[in-house]
């Protein structure tokens, strides 16, 4: 499928602040999710954001997508002061979110998956304009999808990620949050999504995804911002050594990765002696 989104929507680096988050805490009773937190996004970037089970990467998604409050903290999105109330406001203002389940309906089409909810005509049911409307948006995504009529069922991971990705992009948000989205992906079905990562990006949408695997993270992200215990731990560019980033992560400079690159450069050094 040949796509046209570079050239529908060209997109140099990164634009205007989309989001700005300051100082966001999020306690659940005696627990402290998120202390303190501050977060920018600029539309036309990918950010990534890491951190070890626990770090709080959820918390902060959720709270995002409307479904939790911040116990304190400032949210301006798009210049604006906000309050994401419930997820249909944070929806309404331009804030997509994919969760990692997608809640995609397997019997279902990808048509009928793309617009579930949102049927262009929910009394009589207009099935072309639909279609037109997925395959257009698909095409635009260089998504690889055999037909729009496939059920949902019958499709690979990747792409249901791309099925859930484009439905996201159907309210035309402005910030599209992705939560693990090569999780449980082969190595081609991976590279697929960072593919429509990118796209999404041309788009000019300000992206976070949430990853655990670094090396995906390096190969899309434009930032990539570290939390560890709730708190902001860092921030780096993709060019970032891995030893640097376990470390923030981990919060302990002596791990595996750095006992091997000590000793990849003891090695380095020894062989330039003799
Ligand atoms: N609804 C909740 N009630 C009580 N504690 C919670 C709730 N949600 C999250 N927490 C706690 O907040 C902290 C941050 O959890 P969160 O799920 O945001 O981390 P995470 O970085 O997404 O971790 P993971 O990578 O394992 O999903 C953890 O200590 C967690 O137990």
């Amino acid at each position: 499928m040949s796509t046209s989104s570079d050239v529908d929507h060209p997109q140099e680096g990164p634009g205007k602040l989309v989001l700005k988050l300051r100082g966001i805490s999020k306690n659940f009773g005696a627990v402290s999710a998120l202390a303190d937190v501050d977060l920018d996004v600029h539309a036309g970037e990918v950010v990534a954001l890491v951190g070890d089970n626990g770090a709080g990467k959820s918390t902060l998604v959720k709270i995002l997508a409307g479904v939790h409050q911040p116990t304190s903290g400032t949210i301006d999105f798009d210049g604006e002061h906000v309050v994401l109330s419930d997820p249909a406001t944070a929806l309404g203002l331009g804030i997509a979110t994919v969760f990692q389940d997608l809640a995609l309906c397997e019997n279902l089409d990808v048509v009928a998956n793309i617009f579930l909810g949102r049927e262009l005509n929910p009394v009589r049911l207009d099935e072309v304009s639909m279609e037109i409307r997925a395959w257009t948006l698909l095409n635009e995504l260089s998504a690889r999808i055999p037909s729009v009529r496939e059920p949902v069922a019958s499709l690979s991971g990747g792409q249901r990620q791309t099925v859930a990705i484009a439905r996201s992009l159907l309210t035309e948000p402005k910030l599209i949050l992705l939560d693990e989205p090569t999780a449980a992906l082969g190595v081609a079905q991976t590279a697929e999504v960072l593919d429509l990562i990118e796209r999404v990006r041309a788009r000019g949408l300000g992206v976070i995804v949430i990853s655990h695997n670094m090396e995906d993270v390096r190969a899309v992200a434009d930032r990539i911002v570290v939390l560890r215990l709730g708190r902001n731990n860092g921030e780096f560019g993709p060019d970032v050594s891995n030893q640097d980033l376990v470390t923030a992560i981990t919060g302990a400079d002596e791990n595996s990765v750095s006992r091997r690159a000590s000793r990849r450069g003891m090695q380095q050094s020894r062989e330039a002696l003799i």
